[in-house]
């Protein structure tokens, strides 16, 4: 397919994620946090990524967001649409991804829609319908204890089938072995969604070749790389933007294992940090003032904010105060944080979790930037559009190695 190829995102670091991945296959990338204005001036590009933070809110409010973000984007000429979902299927009986799929394909010429989470880069691969963590079936990995999302099922026709009233579907690996012919002949004679399995990144090439004329499509970075590829760019790509120097700050709204892991890190290495207890300032305000005070007392560089905590000290927080609670003032408090220190002279800001970076960029008003190098697979430098914001590394939970934070932040 011709145009360009638009995407919607539902996380920041989703989108960001997405976006790398179709810049790594040759596609000029713009990524838009939030829907941009109509006048919006751009420069050329292949595809165009939209990042909302409609994972975790009520179904309307996420099916109205994206039913935005496909009207801009059609409105720049983008002929296909690619949902792009989390790799571990964040999601909940509710949604977000059954409703903002039916409400795309409603508004979408008809055919099926091909969609896995699969990416093996980051580990996910579906087999038999079932998702993979590495080794470790979904339902028993540590996304089972994720805070708003907590996935305790791995069979995805299962877990969209609770989210949906349209058909779905599951073509497992033995067609996708058999080659395009065969694939194409099972994708395309199926209504609805069709949950392919995917191992390796050859499987995800030959399912965007198979895809690659569909209208809608649906999955995590994997397929949006097979898409990528299936698609041709005769521009090749501008010369990488060097990663950003000047003084850093990561902050850490992230409870995923790997997160803890590169907190750790940074905790052994005695990097400054201050931890955000809602528990006992509730008061969002009250909570980043003290953190900025704090900031304004170091000495040393690279330091960590965070609230990041072990499923026992989430839960317990979360009995406090309630899950949407401790969330909002956490958020809000994450948010006003990173204005301060964004007026501090802090020119580099490491967001790790999705609602934890939405919350740094909404709050900073980033509205669009240009992808940069990667500090580790799906996680970009972002340059800013406007240069007077700080460079931001959005951090999926899940993602890069344990040192990754440090590194970041480091001098
Ligand atoms: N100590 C805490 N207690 C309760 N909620 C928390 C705590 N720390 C973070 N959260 C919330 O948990 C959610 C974490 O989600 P996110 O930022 O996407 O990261 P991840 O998905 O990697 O855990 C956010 O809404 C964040 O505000
Ligand atoms: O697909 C993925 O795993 C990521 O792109 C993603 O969406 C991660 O979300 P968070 O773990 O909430 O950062």
């Amino acid at each position: 397919m011709t145009g360009v190829l638009g995407a919607i995102a539902d996380d920041f670091t989703g989108a960001t994620d997405v976006a790398v991945a179709f810049r790594r296959g040759g596609l000029r990338t713009l990524l838009f946090f939030g829907v941009p204005p109509e006048t919006e001036a751009t420069p050329p590009h292949d595809a165009i990524v939209i990042a909302l933070k409609s994972r975790a809110i009520p179904a309307a409010d996420a099916v109205s967001l994206s039913l935005d973000a496909l009207r801009r984007l059609r409105d720049r000429n983008a002929e296909q649409i690619y949902f792009k979902f989390c790799s571990t299927f964040d999601s909940t009986p509710r949604g977000n991804i059954g409703p903002v799929l039916d409400a795309l394909s409603q508004a979408s010429p008809p055919g099926s829609v091909l969609m896995t989470p699969s990416s093996p880069g980051h580990g996910r691969t579906q087999y038999q319908g079932h998702l993979f963590v590495g080794d470790t079936l979904l339902a028993e990995s540590p996304m089972r204890e994720h805070p708003a999302t907590p996935m305790t099922d791995s069979h995805l026709p299962r877990l969209l089938r609770a989210q949906t009233t349209t058909p779905v579907s599951l073509v497992t690996h033995d067609v996708v072995r058999r080659g395009e012919t065969a694939l194409r002949e099972a994708v395309h004679g199926e209504t609805g969604y069709v949950l392919v399995d995917a191992l390796t990144e050859d499987d995800l090439r030959l399912l965007g070749r198979v895809a690659v004329d569909s209208p809608l499509v649906a999955g995590a970075a994997g397929l949006a790389a097979g898409l990528a590829a299936a698609r041709t760019s005769t521009t090749p790509l501008a010369t990488e933007t060097p990663a950003p120097s000047g003084p850093a700050v990561v902050l850490s709204g992230s409870c995923s294992a790997r997160t803890l892991e590169q907190i750790a890190v940074m905790l052994r290495l005695g990097r400054p940090a201050y931890r955000l207890d809602p528990v006992s300032t509730p008061d969002p305000d009250a909570l980043a003032a003290s953190a900025l005070a704090w900031y304004d007392s170091l000495d040393a560089g690279g330091p960590l904010i965070y609230s990041s905590a072990s499923p026992a000290d989430l839960q317990r927080t979360q009995r406090e105060l309630g899950v949407a609670r401790s969330a909002e003032i956490l958020e809000k408090a994450t948010g006003i944080i990173a204005v301060g220190l964004a007026g501090r002279g802090v020119r580099r800001l490491v967001a790790a979790g999705g609602e934890t970076s939405g919350a740094v960029v909404t709050a900073l008003d980033v509205r669009g930037g240009v992808i940069g190098a990667e500090a580790a697979p799906g996680v970009p430098w972002i340059h800013p559009v406007d240069e007077r914001h700080p460079a931001l590394l959005l951090k999926s939970g899940n993602f890069g190695e344990p040192g990754l934070l440090a590194m970041a932040s480091g001098s």
